[in-house]
C-alpha cells in the first residue's frame, strides 16, 4: 500500500533521512519507533508530503507521490495526525471535525459514524472549543477530525505523547478497530514501547535518520534492538 523506498532528507547542510525503506500495508499496524531526533517526524512529513526528499521515493497504491502536493496526497486517501495535534484552538469540535472535509467531493462531507463511537466525548462536546479540551480529548479530536477524511493510510506521530493513561487504551482500541473493522493502513511513530508491543504488527526501529532494525513487535524485547530505544 505504502512504499518508501531508499529516502533521504536534508535540512540544509544537515541530513535527517538516510536511505530510509519502509513499507505499511491494509489492514497492518506498522510501527516506527527510536530516541528523540533520529528522524521519526521527518519521515512521517516526507510522506504526508510536508517535505520533499532529496532523492528516494514514496509511492501509495503503486502510484509515486513524490510530485505531489500534501493535499493531494490527503486526496488520495493519507490522512495524518501530526505531533502536537495541532487542532484549531478558537474553533469547535464540531468544525474541526469539519475541517477534515476539504478533501472530500460534496457528497462525501458528513462524520462518518464510527468517528463518535470511537471517541463519545467529541460527541458530548460538539459546541466547545478545540482550545478548551484537554490534551487526550484533542487527541481524540485530532484523530477523528483525520477519519472524516475516510483514509486508507493513517500516519499518527506520538498519539500518546503527554496523554494519560485511560484515553491511551481509548486510542489504542481506535487503532485496532481501524486495522481489523476498516482495514486501514496505520502506519504509527510512538517512544511508549508498551504501546507500540500491544499493537504493532511489524516494527522498525529508527537511529540518526536510518532504519537499524525490522522485524515483529516482539523483536523489542530483544537487547541487540532495545538498545536503540533507551536514553
Ligand atoms: N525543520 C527543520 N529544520 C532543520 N532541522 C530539523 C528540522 N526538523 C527536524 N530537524 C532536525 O532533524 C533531525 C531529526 O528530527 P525529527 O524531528 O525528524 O526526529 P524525531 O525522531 O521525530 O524526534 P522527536 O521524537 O523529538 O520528534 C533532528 O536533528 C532535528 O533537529
Amino acid at each position: 500500500m505504502l512504499e518508501v523506498s531508499n529516502a533521504t532528507l536534508h535540512y540544509g547542510a544537515a541530513q535527517a533521512l538516510r536511505g530510509v525503506s519502509l513499507t505499511a500495508r491494509a489492514g497492518k499496524i506498522t510501527c516506527v519507533l527510536g530516541r528523540n531526533g533520529v528522524g521519526k517526524t521527518s519521515l512521517m512529513r516526507s510522506i504526508v508530503g510536508h517535505h520533499r526528499l532529496t532523492s528516494g521515493s514514496v509511492a501509495f497504491e503503486g502510484k509515486a507521490l513524490d510530485r505531489s502536493a500534501a493535499y493531494d496526497r490527503a486526496r488520495s486517501g493519507i490522512a495524518f495526525v501530526p505531533q502536537g495535534r495541532e487542532i484549531f484552538p478558537l474553533l469547535t469540535v464540531k468544525e474541526n471535525l469539519e475541517s477534515g472535509f476539504a478533501s472530500l467531493k460534496r457528497a462525501d462531507r458528513n462524520v462518518p459514524g464510527h468517528v463518535f463511537e470511537l471517541f463519545p466525548v467529541l460527541r458530548q462536546m460538539l459546541a466547545r472549543r478545540g482550545g478548551d479540551l484537554s490534551g487526550g480529548q484533542q487527541q481524540q479530536l485530532a484523530i477523528g477530525r483525520a477519519l472524516v477524511m475516510r483514509p486508507k493510510l493513517l500516519v499518527l506521530d506520538e498519539p500518546t505523547e503527554g496523554i494519560q493513561p485511560s484515553i491511551i487504551k481509548d486510542i489504542g482500541r481506535a487503532i485496532r478497530y481501524l486495522r481489523d473493522q476498516a482495514g486501514i493502513a496505520v502506519l504509527l511513530v510512538e517512544q511508549y514501547l508498551d504501546f507500540c508491543r500491544e499493537l504493532a504488527d511489524e516494527v522498525y526501529v529508527m537511529d540518526r535518520g536510518q532504519i537499524v532494525h525490522t522485524g515483529p513487535a516482539e523483536d523489542l524485547d530483544k537487547p541487540h534492538v532495545r538498545k536503540f530505544l533507551t536514553v
